[in-house]
Formats: structure tokens, C-alpha cells, sequence
């Protein structure tokens, strides 16, 4: 099992945000993780990411336990809704930046950046800075700046969120091509049904600190809890009530 979570429960104060959190992923595999403000969601991911410390449990990455190692020396990153690119580089600089930490030959970064421009279908847009980008091109920016340092694991917090529908859909599209295209293995987190079920190989939900993962997504959508269920009797219910209206 390429991750496996044992165990892990953290506290503020006097409330459990995590309760016994327990799950594994295979490598290259995604994990949507659907639940409701405020269940845990973010804090979950942080965990995991490093930037917040558990008050116990295992995060066993590729065989090794990497619960108390460093953000930087886990191989995860962290991409939330709000991504943060560099303001004052543009577009290929700012994908380069982590092969230009790494102190890579500029013959090897050109013909990484590229190949990841070209992948992102960005190829137009590389000379541009930040704020001349659409939200759609930001995101796919920092997919690009994320990828390219080849990460062992992902972590997506809501990331297609402020999208308008179009674009989401878009990126959605782009985001299942590039997981297959760099072998990626990552955890996202969605509140949205639709995207639950198209993002994930596995999907969890989250409540009240408690995650529940899924044998499948027929487990998933028969479950009363998931919400998914009432979606399906709106739509039901839009669909009869349009077919007495007509007869
Ligand atoms: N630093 C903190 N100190 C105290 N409580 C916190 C802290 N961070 C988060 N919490 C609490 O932990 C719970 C889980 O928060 P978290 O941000 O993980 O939820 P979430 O599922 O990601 O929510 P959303 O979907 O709204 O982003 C909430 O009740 C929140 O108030």
C-alpha cells in the first residue's frame, strides 16, 4: 500500500476535530474526500501535509513513517483553492522554480517546463505574469508548479472551488489526463457530489472528525448520508412533476 494513515487524532482544546483516522491508497490512485464544513476536511490534509502536527497516529508514505519528518521532506504538496503563485514571475518561471531549487542544468528545466506548458495547454500563456491570468489559467499554473517536482503525494483542498462551471468541468477533464500522463497519487477534496464521483478511484466522507471510505461508488451512492441520494430524488422530482405539466 503506497499510503496507509493509522491511527491519527487531533484535538483543539477540548474538541476532537480528528477521530481515529484510518485509510490506505494505492499509488496513482485518487481519494475524493466529500463532508460538510468545518468536519475536519482541511485539517485532515494539513496532517498529512506536515503543516499541523497530530496528537498521535502513523503516516506511512512509500514504507516509511513520515508522521514526524518535516513538510519539505515529505514529497507531499499541499494545493489549496487560493493557489499561491509567485507575483513577480511569470508563467514559466514560476513552474520552474522548484527544478531551479533543485539546481537542474537550464537545457533539462527548458525542456521540463515546456513539456509541462505544453500539457497544460498553456504554451500561450507562458511569458505572462500572474495577474495577467484567467483563475482558470492560475490553477493550472500551479498544477504545473506542483507536478513538476514529481511529488510522492498530492493534496487538493477544494481546488476547482471558485471556477465557474465551464471551467471546472475543464479542469476536471485536464486534472483525470495529468494524474495518468505523471502517474500522481493524491487525496481531493471536493463539496461538490458530481465531482466526488468523477475525480475519485476511491471515495470517503467525512463527518464530525470520522472518515468513512467506500468499497465503491455504489456503496457510496446508496448511502443515506452522502447527500447523494436526495440529489438524485430532486432531479426525480423535477423530471414528474415536467411530465404531468405536459399531459
Ligand atoms: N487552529 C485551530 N484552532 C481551533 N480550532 C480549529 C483550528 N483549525 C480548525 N479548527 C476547528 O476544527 C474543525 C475542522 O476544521 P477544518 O478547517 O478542518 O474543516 P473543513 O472540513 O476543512 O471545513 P471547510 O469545508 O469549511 O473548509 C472546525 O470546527 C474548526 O473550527
Amino acid at each position: 500500500m503506497f499510503l496507509e494513515v493509522k491511527n491519527i487524532v487531533k484535538s483543539f482544546g477540548s474538541e476532537q476535530i480528528i477521530k481515529e483516522l484510518n485509510f490506505t491508497l494505492n499509488a496513482q490512485n485518487t481519494m475524493s474526500i466529500l463532508g460538510k464544513s468545518g468536519c475536519g476536511k482541511t485539517s485532515m490534509l494539513k496532517i498529512i501535509g506536515g503543516l499541523l502536527s497530530p496528537d498521535a497516529g502513523e503516516i506511512i508514505l512509500n514504507g516509511i513513517n513520515v508522521a514526524n519528518q518535516s513538510p519539505k521532506h515529505r514529497k507531499i504538496v499541499y494545493l489549496y483553492q487560493e493557489d499561491l503563485l509567485f507575483p513577480h514571475l511569470n508563467v514559466f518561471e514560476n513552474i520552474a522554480f522548484g527544478l531551479r531549487l533543485k539546481k537542474l542544468p537550464e537545457n533539462e528545466i527548458i525542456q521540463k517546463v515546456n513539456s509541462i506548458i505544453a500539457s497544460l495547454e498553456l504554451e500561450d500563456q507562458s511569458g505572462k505574469m500572474p495577474h495577467q491570468l484567467s483563475g482558470g489559467q492560475r490553477q493550472r499554473v500551479s498544477f504545473g508548479r506542483a507536478i513538476i517536482i514529481n511529488p510522492a503525494l498530492l493534496l487538493l483542498d477544494e481546488p476547482f472551488g471558485s471556477l465557474d462551471a465551464g471551467t471546472r468541468q475543464r479542469m476536471q477533464e485536464l486534472f483525470k489526463k495529468l494524474t495518468k500522463e505523471f502517474d500522481i497519487t493524491s487525496l481531493f477534496v471536493t463539496h461538490d457530489l458530481k465531482e466526488a464521483i468523477l475525480m475519485g478511484d476511491q471515495i470517503a466522507f467525512m463527518q464530525k472528525g470520522r472518515l468513512k471510505v467506500y468499497q465503491d461508488k455504489t456503496e457510496f451512492i446508496n448511502d443515506k448520508e452522502t447527500g447523494v441520494q436526495d440529489e438524485i430524488g430532486f432531479w426525480d422530482g423535477l423530471k414528474s412533476k415536467e411530465t404531468i405539466s405536459k399531459h
